[in-house]
């Protein structure tokens, strides 16, 4: 079994003993106002919409329904927590996106900016294929002072508190992302 795994047993004993921090109508009411910050933006730029996966994929289905203008959708897979509550410095790219980035308005949207780690590495990597601006979109804006330097949020959804959180997309050692809400681990 991976280090990192955990019994469908305990996956509910962690859920029973979280805090709800959003509850999805939260998160429904915060995602309306960040579409309409993003049509203003990017409205009339059709940008290409990057889902960071495996996260990002409940925040861009929910946000992708908001916006009602003409852009291109594709994906990328990224990772550095694999799984754990900790993660490395550096990422592992399992997926690049299909489509050319050479002067396209790149919009990334991803569940959660924590140290800011992956982002920087993902928005870096666009920037280097070409991409004429790159944006990004977070449900969660996590709090605290260990983000590195050189990353930015220009559309977070939710500021967060510096606990470990999961739900809607994001996990608890890869349970929950199902969740329809944002709730806190107990003790993390
Ligand atoms: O700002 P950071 O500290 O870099 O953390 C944020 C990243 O961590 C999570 O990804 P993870 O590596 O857990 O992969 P996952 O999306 O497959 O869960 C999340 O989806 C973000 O991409
Ligand atoms: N699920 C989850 N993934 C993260 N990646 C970085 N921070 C977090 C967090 O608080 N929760």
């Amino acid at each position: 079994m991976d280090e990192h795994m955990i019994t469908s047993e305990e996956a509910m004993r962690v859920m029973a003993e979280a805090d709800l921090l959003h509850s999805a109508e939260d998160v429904a009411a915060m995602l309306d106002r960040m579409a309409v910050e993003i049509t203003a933006t990017l409205g009339d730029k059709t940008p290409l919409v990057l889902c960071v996966m495996t996260g990002g994929v409940i925040v861009t289905g929910h946000l992708l329904t908001r916006l009602n203008f003409p852009l291109e959708q594709d994906y990328l897979h990224a990772t550095r927590y694999r799984g754990a509550t900790s993660g490395s410095k550096t990422i592992t790219w399992l997926h690049k996106p299909e489509a050319a980035l050479v002067g396209r308005h790149v919009l990334l949207v991803d569940d959660i900016l924590d140290e800011g780690y992956t982002l920087r590495e993902v928005a870096r990597w666009c920037r280097e294929q070409g991409a004429a601006s790159v944006h990004i979109a977070v449900l969660a804006d996590k709090q605290h002072d260990r983000r590195v330097e050189g990353i930015w949020c220009d559309f977070p959804a939710i500021e967060l508190v510096d606990r470990y959180v999961f739900g809607f997309g994001m996990d608890y050692k890869e349970y929950w992302r199902n969740a329809n809400g944002i709730y806190a681990v107990k003790g993390l």
